[in-house]
């Protein structure tokens, strides 16, 4: 029947609806279809809407939007597993109000994104990407000596979220001799760095502010003007985040007018564009939005998305469930 049917719907392996853009798919190989029927509309002639009607779990593959329209397609839903770190292209709202459970990465992504957060930084600070290109261009034999970097130890790092991605670079960076200050939704009992109630007070106090929180109302554009004047004209500005957390219009100014010291940014506001006016400058380092894309993530990421499935078909806790506040 399954064969005559490709929408028939098993029990076992139980049935998960893949929801994703025709651009961004696992990479090939992938173990998640050994452990549950995949129905990719995608790839699966069209999906019936009875089908649909039954649908209990969703597998959202990259940014792709969930609107309360995805979910008046999908009254059963009780599920939404995400593959990413970030949620803001769910409308939790909704899914509250719906009662739906969302999931995300959990720490699948956390070490490779805070490694590339310190890999940014150095090369903001050493600029590790003009150096190169001062070599292939030929200039260093024309030209000499290459201009002198900046330090990164004995910085004062603020970190901007120190979620599971956050408590990474603070590991890493307090290793490299920085000193670590930061701002969450809440204090942390259990962190001994110096916490700020606000992003305007932990810039004042830092050199370098690393952006690693969620998305979301409260967030957006948390590095605003006030911010950037406040981490000063040799300030070095760090996003692993989502670009619309930093108002990106006023970083390009500060860094045009030479108010800030440089920037290191794997994200933008409007993906995959980017500023013109920070192309031409040797003081950003700018990154495809990949700080998470290594094998070694996307495998950790499988056994997130299998553990969190496994557990919502067997009624057991999600691995990695969306906080609720
Ligand atoms: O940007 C990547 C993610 O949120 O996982």
């Amino acid at each position: 029947m399954a064969a005559e049917n490709p929408n028939f719907q098993n029990t076992d392996p139980p049935t998960v609806l893949v929801h994703r853009l025709p651009t961004f798919d696992f990479p090939p190989g992938n173990r998640l279809s050994t452990h549950f029927h995949l129905l990719d509309p995608i790839t699966s002639p069209p999906t019936s809407p009875v089908l649909l009607h039954s649908i209990r779990a969703l597998l959202c593959v990259g940014p792709v939007p969930v609107t309360p329209e995805t979910l008046n397609r999908l009254p059963s839903l009780q599920i939404i597993v995400g593959s990413s770190a970030g949620v803001d292209h769910i409308d939790l709202t909704e899914c509250r109000r719906r009662n739906i459970a969302v999931t995300n990465a959990g720490s699948a992504f956390s070490e490779d994104t805070a490694d590339y957060a310190v890999a940014l930084l150095f090369g903001v600070l050493r600029r590790l990407p003009a150096g190169d290109r001062y070599v292939r261009d030929g200039f260093w034999p024309v030209n000499g000596d290459f201009p002198l970097g900046f330090k990164l130890g004995a910085k004062r790092v603020g970190i901007l979220g120190l979620g599971s991605i956050g408590s990474e670079v603070a590991k890493r960076l307090a290793a490299f001799g920085c000193s670590i200050a930061y701002f969450s939704r809440k204090k942390k009992t259990s962190v001994l760095f110096p916490y700020y109630e606000n992003a305007i007070d932990l810039a004042a106090n830092s050199d370098v502010l690393i952006v690693c929180c969620a998305l979301n109302d409260e967030t957006h554009h948390i590095v605003n003007k006030d911010v950037m004047v406040a981490l000063g004209k040799e300030g070095v500005i760090i996003n692993v985040g989502r670009g619309p957390l930093v108002d990106e219009k006023q970083l390009v100014e500060f860094l045009v007018r030479g108010e800030l010291g440089g920037a290191g940014l794997d994200v933008f506001e409007n993906e995959p564009n980017v500023p013109k006016e920070l192309l031409e400058r040797d003081n950003v380092v700018l990154s495809p939005h990949c700080s998470v894309a290594t094998p070694e993530s996307f495998e950790a990421l499988q056994d997130v998305i299998i553990a969190n499935l496994k557990a919502f078909f067997s009624n057991k806790p999600l691995l990695s469930p969306v906080q609720k506040d």
